[in-house]
């Protein structure tokens, strides 16, 4: 697990060897020891340079490991090991040096990094901190208010920056480990005392306290009561103020904390999950190991509003070709200009010339003849999608694969007005296409594998969290989102409020609660959805038959505020008042609350008093709830598929894990316990019904989520 050489006579040179990216396992843990010990007791060993294989350092401590009982040695001492030698020992940084990675080349002497490596301590995205002296260690060599920044937020730097930051000594375009061993004999023999980092003060900030209580407010608001940023923020503290020793011990007893926090749990899963979701799989048994994408080397985007503006940023930023066609000409040069400038401004972000030659525009569909790839992203109406996949698939060269971009739309439907149903899938995008996470990839059940693959493969390019759903409505995350609304409404009749529903989601983690968002997204686009589905009545209607529509509990609510006109920020006045059109800030309106007044009386309701706890549990467990109606269905494979979903696209606190991890947390027999509890006080609302893969997984064992998949299929093959 680490390979020792004596190489140019006098180096030894130590490898990590634990594929895929050298993770600290107990295995490799122990070669270190060994292998610096045997450097170091080698009489013709004058340095050492330590590498990882494979073109990665190290990518930090196996964290498969933390959720068993650890053995091997620990990392601290190690690294002390290494820091305290007398031989100059460099670290030869090629690919990552991340967490565990860096901590340990901080611990070398010296370190020199290839010009392409990333270097950073992500410890705080799996809710730990940098406890293998990272955290002691950083601030010593940069200064606090650059380690603050760099242990808070776990970005990744580059070599150029981690070089002008200092915690690099050199940068190389060539073969890293040749010019480490080179530097490597060119320092033997010089005194080490100034290279040992922990020795060191830290450098010296005036007016620390203050720094310390701006960085603390900054990152307790963007943490959304994540505990882990709050913990680094502490232990930079404890190197900024105290000896090391004593700084030690504060990031160890800090660690201890974060280690055992179900938080720790959740982001863990979180990785975990982003990962598996890439191994996808179908009803059919199509897999992604077994499924070959096709190449895409020209793709087109038909369509150019907001959606279809962004795909085609999100298309051109991977370095495709983009055919981007719009029919009329206003439009097009609008949506030219606007796309110009959303790639200028992402290049200038990124530090690369702008992709701007690579997107063609045009008027006519024609355009798209010898593209690999289509995304439809017109308007959200099956009549006016079908009608452009038939033109398509007229004009569009054999084996062209055939996307639309929907939110709700029947795939399937599309797809079987198409002669080669086959090449056809959903990509729903989240808006602004170009900066969201995810990415939904809808197969109905005769998208070929083959389509799947590809438009999961783009995803990947595209930078998204590409996931992999079968076709119903409202696909994975818009039909879980739906109970989750309902019962939003349902609770404003009963006597809550926006504020209150809102101070409740946004305190367990959402970025904003349920009304602040609809201000946020249009009130109007529910109610056109409402009135499609033939649910909007005029709003003269009274008691309790007019909330009881197509046979369940309905809330007129939203459609009595579009009916005054009130749909949200763009109007200026939606569930709070704004202080124009288009303005952010959401305050308290009393006609909103006077008009829940009137609302109530009018259907004789009686408010009463709701806590956090009841908008929690009725919001939450019903969007779960559906959740395990989507796996019973086999829409998504597996917990994660929705984990990711939720957290990528929907502001599910990432340190809650995503709502299946979360029910999994609080304990699948308390959901179900509570969902019948609500579910006895209001009959009518079939979403809080327990589904029956809850029922059966609680009378199975409440099995913990890693064993979901297999309880599911042992109790699918029951039936
Ligand atoms: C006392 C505590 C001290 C230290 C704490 C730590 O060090 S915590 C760990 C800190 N390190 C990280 O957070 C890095 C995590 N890894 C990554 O960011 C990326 O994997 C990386 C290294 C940039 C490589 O990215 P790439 O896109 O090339 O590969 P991918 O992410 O798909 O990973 C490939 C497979 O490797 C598994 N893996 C990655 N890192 C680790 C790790 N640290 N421990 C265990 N396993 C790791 C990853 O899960 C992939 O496997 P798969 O089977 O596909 O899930």
């Amino acid at each position: 697990m680490a390979e020792y050489n004596r190489v140019s006579e006098c180096v030894g040179l130590i490898t990590l060897r634990n594929p895929p990216v050298n993770a600290l396992s107990a295995a490799v843990r122990q070669g270190i020891v060994d292998t610096v010990q045997r450097a170091l007791s080698d009489p013709n060993v004058k340095s050492v340079v330590i590498c990882g294989q494979n073109g990665i350092f190290c990518g930090g401590a196996d964290i498969k490991e933390f959720r068993s009982n650890m053995t091997g040695p620990p990392l601290i001492p190690m690294i002390h090991a290494i820091e305290s030698a007398n031989k100059p020992v460099v670290a030869a940084i090629e690919g990552s040096a991340l967490g565990g990675g860096l901590e340990l080349a901080l611990g070398c002497h010296y370190r020199i990094a290839h010009s392409k490596a990333r270097l950073g301590l992500p410890e705080v995205s799996l809710g730990l901190l940098p406890a293998a002296g990272g955290s002691q260690r950083l601030p010593r060599l940069i200064g606090v208010p650059a380690a603050l920044n760099l242990i808070t937020t776990g970005r990744h730097v580059t070599a150029a920056e981690a070089l002008q930051l200092g915690i690099v000594d050199q940068v190389t375009d060539h073969n890293t480990v040749a010019a480490a061993v080179k530097f490597a004999l060119s320092v033997a023999g010089r005194s080490l005392d100034p290279r040992r980092i922990s020795t060191h003060p830290c450098p010296q900030q005036p007016d620390l306290d203050a720094l310390f209580e701006e960085v603390m407010q900054k990152v307790r608001q963007s943490a959304r009561g994540a505990i882990a940023p709050i913990a680094c923020v502490q232990a930079v503290r404890a190197a900024a103020t105290l000896p090391y020793a004593q700084g030690m011990e504060r990031e160890r007893e800090l660690m201890a904390t974060l280690f055992t926090s179900g938080q720790a749990r959740a982001l863990q899963y979180c990785f975990f999950a982003e990962r598996a979701v890439g191994r996808w799989r179908m009803p059919s048994g199509a897999r992604w190991d077994t499924s070959k994408p096709r190449p895409v080397h020209k793709a087109a985007v038909i369509g150019l509003g907001t959606m279809g503006r962004g795909i085609t940023v999100a298309l051109a930023q991977t370095g495709l070709s983009v055919i981007a066609v719009e029919t009329q000409e206003k439009q097009l040069m609008e949506a030219k200009q606007a796309i110009s400038g959303m790639l200028e401004r992402g290049a200038k972000g990124r530090g690369v010339a702008p992709a701007l030659d690579g997107v063609i525009y045009s008027q006519n569909i024609q355009a798209v003849a010898d593209v690999d790839l289509v995304i439809e992203a017109v308007f959200e109406d099956i009549a006016l999608k079908t009608k452009v996949f038939q033109q398509l698939s007229a004009v569009c060269k054999p084996g062209t694969l055939l996307c639309t971009n929907t939110s709700a739309l029947d795939v399937d439907q599309l797809a079987s007005e198409t002669p080669n149903p086959e090449l056809v899938v959903g990509m729903h995008f989240f808006a602004p296409a170009h900066v969201m996470k995810l990415l939904e990839v809808v197969y109905g059940p005769r998208s070929s594998p083959q389509a799947v693959a590809t438009a999961m493969q783009l995803g990947k390019k595209m930078g998204k969290a590409s996931v992999a759903v079968g076709n119903c409505r409202g696909f994975v995350g818009n039909r879980m989102l739906k109970p989750y609304i309902e019962e939003a409404f349902f609770l404003l009749e009963e006597g809550a409020t926006p504020e209150l529903v809102d101070q409740a989601l946004e305190e367990f983690g959402f970025p904003m609660g349920v009304f602040r968002m609809s201000d946020l997204s249009g009130l109007d686009v529910g109610w056109r959805v409402r009135k499609g589905d033939g649910l909007v009545e005029p709003g003269t209607a009274s008691g309790r038959s007019a909330r009881i529509r197509q046979g369940r509990r309905y809330s007129p609510l939203g459609d009595l505020l579009c009916e005054e006109g009130r749909f949200g920020q763009k109007t200026g006045r939606g569930w709070y008042q704004y202080d124009k059109p288009g303005s952010r800030v959401a305050r308290f309106d009393p006609w909103l609350h006077s008009f829940l007044g009137a609302y109530r009386a009018q259907h004789g309701l009686v408010a009463r008093r709701i806590d956090h706890q009841e908008v929690l549990e009725r919001c939450l467990y019903a969007l779960i709830n559906e959740g395990f109606h989507i796996l019973d269905d086999g829409i998504a494979a597996g917990p994660e598929d929705i984990d990711v979903i939720y957290v990528s696209g929907y502001g599910w606190p990432r340190h809650r894990g995503g709502p299946m991890f979360y029910a999994n947390m609080v304990g699948l027999a308390k959901v179900l316990e509570r969902l019948e509890h609500y579910q006895q006080l209001h009959p009518e609302v079939p979403h809080l019904q327990p589904s029956s893969l809850l029922r059966r997984l609680v009378a199975s064992g409440s099995p913990p989520i890693h064993k979901w998949g297999e309880a599911i299929k042992k109790l699918h093959s029951q039936l």
